[in-house]
């Protein structure tokens, strides 16, 4: 199980302000450990919004883009965290006192958010924040072609089992379980022995895939 001083140790990570770049590495890590319920979507948030409101940019721009992983792999049990009246007025009230990078950061968010929940009535708070903000004045980026596409749509949450969905062999001691990160279904290692990006959930990083999904992400392997 993943400790929550593991956790706290990745965002430290992936939010320090020595950070040249995104640390993908451990953004993925937190991503797999959310959707895995090793870590509850409302800690990750609490734990977040600490970094976000700290007055270095450098952090609070990194955990922007943490949360921007969170809400592009992790799907509804972090969307219900950030679509809340509470956490849609933390965003507003911090574009309102941040400079950019910080406020533009906060701008692109709302608004891609906006769109990827626009057919979504239970994140309506979504879209009645970015609406308000415009009347406010603020002026938003055009919206990226890639961020057009993300509809929400994140990796399904993981089956659990006691045997293999592919070839239906029992798990043990010895026969470890594994989960596919494009379907989220359970196999043994023989059954999901590849790995691969997964570009429309936004996970730019090899992670474990079942036979099936690497031919549906990667076309028929030629072996
Ligand atoms: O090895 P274990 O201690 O059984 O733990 C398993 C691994 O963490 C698997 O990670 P992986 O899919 O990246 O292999 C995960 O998918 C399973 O749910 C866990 O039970
Ligand atoms: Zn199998
Ligand atoms: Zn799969």
């Amino acid at each position: 199980m993943f400790a929550t001083s593991a956790f706290t140790r990745l965002i430290e990570k992936s939010t320090s302000h020595l950070n040249l770049e995104p640390d993908w590495d451990s953004t993925l890590q937190i991503c797999d450990s959310i959707r895995q319920r090793d870590i509850q979507a409302k800690f990750a948030i609490q734990s977040l919004k600490k970094k976000i409101s700290q007055d270095n940019p450098h952090v609070s721009v990194f955990a922007l883009g943490v949360l921007e992983s969170c809400v592009k792999n992790c799907g509804s049990v972090i969307h219900e965290e950030i679509a809340t009246k509470e956490f849609m007025e933390f965003l507003k009230d911090q574009a309102k006192i941040r400079p950019d990078p910080v406020r533009a950061k906060i701008l692109e968010l709302v608004q891609v958010w906006s769109h990827a929940f626009r057919n979504e009535p239970n994140y309506k708070v979504v879209q009645d924040t970015f609406h308000l903000m415009k009347m406010e004045g603020y002026t938003f980026p055009t919206l990226k072609e890639a961020d057009a596409m993300f509809k929400a749509e994140s990796a399904p949450d993981w089956a659990d089992g006691e045997c293999c969905h592919r070839c239906r062999v029992t798990f043990s001691t010895f026969l470890r379980k594994h989960h596919c990160r494009h379907c989220g279904n359970v196999f043994c290692n023989k059954c999901s022995s590849k790995t691969s990006i997964i570009p429309k959930f936004g996970i730019e990083k090899e992670v474990r895939v079942c036979e099936s999904c690497y031919e549906d992400i990667n076309g028929p392997s030629n072996s």
